[in-house]
């Protein structure tokens, strides 16, 4: 079943409605949201109240709520640990992938052709969202990881703000050190920028706007949503929802990601302002050039 449905809503002010989402609803009878033009798809009630609830007990059992947390965003890393210092997977630093996790493994949306076809996630960073935490505005590191970037929520829901990144982007990831050295979660991280500038040939832009994440759902970033747009949570105690000024309680997240291993390292994708893997061809080039214009002096 395919119908045009009205942009869904959690909208501020000052940034415009999502696009409007092609829904779908499986034979499962999950409801999907889809903005295929930016590779963006939103599962609804991807796991059940039962599975949230365990996630959300095995998360404290690992870390358990002090007061000193009640501002802080609490990570927990699983599967595979990536070293920014070699640029590859130190397979000695692998934590097992707990039950909760490994259960709906199979029910994950994967490609089903190209070259990622069938590629799950084994990387897996479960994190706490006090009321108001957020997330900085970021683009996920493009070479390292498969394309599929995912993001399941519960415990309660978040909007989430997608902006086409710009020259800000740009200029943060070719600054010294940023480059090579992203924060341990895997991201770049980026302010947000107003301008669009990477604007790729034949991509459709939605300058910024957000995204309502409800509790229990499923976010999948491919192509432009994933390459080209940053995203990230605001920090604020309150979101406007249908108008609504609703409070926020703790979210949980679990991004997951693919780890790319040896000759799969790299990027080719429409956005090289915002590309890590261009960043590094850049400085190559610049340190090559350098190379041989001393060469000719001498
Ligand atoms: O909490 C989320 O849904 C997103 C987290 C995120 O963007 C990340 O860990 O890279
Ligand atoms: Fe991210």
């Amino acid at each position: 079943m395919i119908s045009q449905a009205p942009s869904p809503s959690g909208t501020q002010p000052h940034l415009i409605p999502p696009p409007t989402p092609v829904i779908t609803a499986s034979t499962s009878g999950n409801i999907r949201h889809e903005w295929p033009a930016i590779g963006l798809t939103l599962v609804h009630e991807f796991i059940s109240p039962a599975e949230e609830q365990e996630m959300i007990s095995a998360f404290h059992a690992i870390s358990p709520l002090s007061p000193a947390d009640s501002k802080r965003r609490i990570s927990q890393h699983f599967g595979h640990h990536f070293d920014y210092t070699t640029f590859g997977i130190d397979e000695s630093k692998h934590s097992p992938v707990p039950a909760y996790i490994t259960n709906f493994l199979d029910r994950l949306p994967v490609d089903t052709d190209g070259k990622e076809a069938g590629r799950k996630p084994d990387q897996f960073t479960v994190q706490y969202y006090p009321p108001g935490a957020g997330i900085p505005p970021h683009v996920d590191t493009h070479s390292m990881f498969g394309e599929a970037l995912y993001s399941l929520s519960f415990g309660s829901g978040v909007p989430m703000i997608f902006r086409m990144s710009g020259e800000n982007e740009a200029r943060k990831l070719r600054l010294p050190k940023r480059s090579l050295q992203e924060s341990s979660d895997g991201n770049v991280n980026g302010k947000v920028g107003g301008e669009i500038l990477d604007k790729a040939e034949g991509v459709v832009v939605h300058p910024a706007w957000e995204l309502m994440l409800p509790a229990r759902s499923l976010l999948v970033m491919r192509g432009a949503s994933r390459y080209g747009y940053t995203h990230g949570i605001r920090p604020r105690k309150t979101d406007a929802v249908d108008g609504i000024t609703v409070k926020r309680e703790g979210r949980y997240s679990i991004t997951m990601r693919s780890v790319r291993r040896g000759e799969e390292i790299g990027c080719d994708c429409l956005f090289p302002g915002v590309c890590d893997a261009r960043v590094r061809q850049e400085q190559e080039a610049a340190l090559r050039a350098g190379g041989i214009k001393k060469a000719e002096a001498q």
